[in-house]
């Protein structure tokens, strides 16, 4: 298989979690060294919430200068500014708010008090990533964080969903089973434009998704191939199933 990718298991929730936090702030570091400059795509649901708080805490975390780093996100929930179910206050509270960065590398997608339909927001996504790559498609991230649903779904693509299969860079979501059903997604096509894709997966609720993704690779999480690596981080629990680790 052409794929590169491998599953890296810890024990539980929360060396996961620190796990990921000290591998992004590298990833974000060797990035710097190399360009001067770094990107991520943030994501949302509660492991996040947790690798968001370590990287905060993290002794190593003045080794990147998170002034010259670009904050995507892979998905959004369409509610209004603030709302403390979006993934843009989740971020902002757990770290982005607390680290000297540059609001313009901050690129929140658009809330429903701001424009009228999801549809609306990712078309503004899309024309932000094109500027931001320098005329078209989307900037190669060096780094996209997912989070992975009991479903399968990655950032808000979820399993039977029209948005799953579209064109572009972004695409509104209309009708997900995870509330809120309105969100905003990047497409399969911008998240697999990322250098390194890493799936975070934790608890025995994913197990069983994790085992379908990386076997059948029909699920959306099992469609992130991201154009350098792919590694899937998880723990104990959201291993069980799986009989092999390299994939
Ligand atoms: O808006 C969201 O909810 C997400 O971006 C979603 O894709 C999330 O990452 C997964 O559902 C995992 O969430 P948990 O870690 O909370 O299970």
């Amino acid at each position: 298989m052409s794929r590169s990718g491998a599953v890296i298991v810890h024990e539980g929730a929360e060396v996961l979690a620190e796990a990921v936090a000290s591998r992004l702030i590298n990833r974000l570091a060797d990035a710097q060294a190399q360009r001067g400059e770094a990107s991520i795509v943030l994501t949302g649901g509660r492991i996040a919430a947790k690798v968001y708080q370590y990287v905060l805490e993290s002794p190593i975390r003045s080794v990147v200068d998170w002034s010259k780093v670009d904050f995507w996100w892979g998905d959004e929930r369409f509610l209004p500014s603030g709302d403390p179910e979006r993934n843009e206050t989740q971020a902002r509270a757990a770290f982005l708010d607390r680290i000297l960065l540059d609001p313009e590398r901050v690129h929140p997608m658009a809330a429903s008090d701001v424009v009228d339909t999801p549809e609306e927001a990712a078309a503004l996504y899309a024309a932000e990533l094109e500027t931001a790559a320098g005329g078209s498609g989307v900037p190669a991230f060096d780094l996209l964080l997912l989070g992975i649903g009991e479903d399968g779904h990655v950032a808000s693509l979820f399993p039977g969903n029209p948005a799953l299969d579209a064109d572009g860079a972004a695409v509104g979501v209309r009708e997900a089973p995870k509330p809120p059903p309105e969100r905003v997604s990047l497409t399969m096509s911008a998240l697999n434009s990322a250098t390194a894709a890493w799936i975070i997966a934790s608890g025995a609720g994913k197990a069983e998704a994790v085992d379908e993704a990386l076997s059948k690779r029909e699920l959306p999480a099992g469609r992130v191939e991201a154009a350098g690596h792919t590694r899937w981080l998880v723990d104990k629990d959201a291993a069980a199933n799986l009989k092999h680790l390299e994939f």
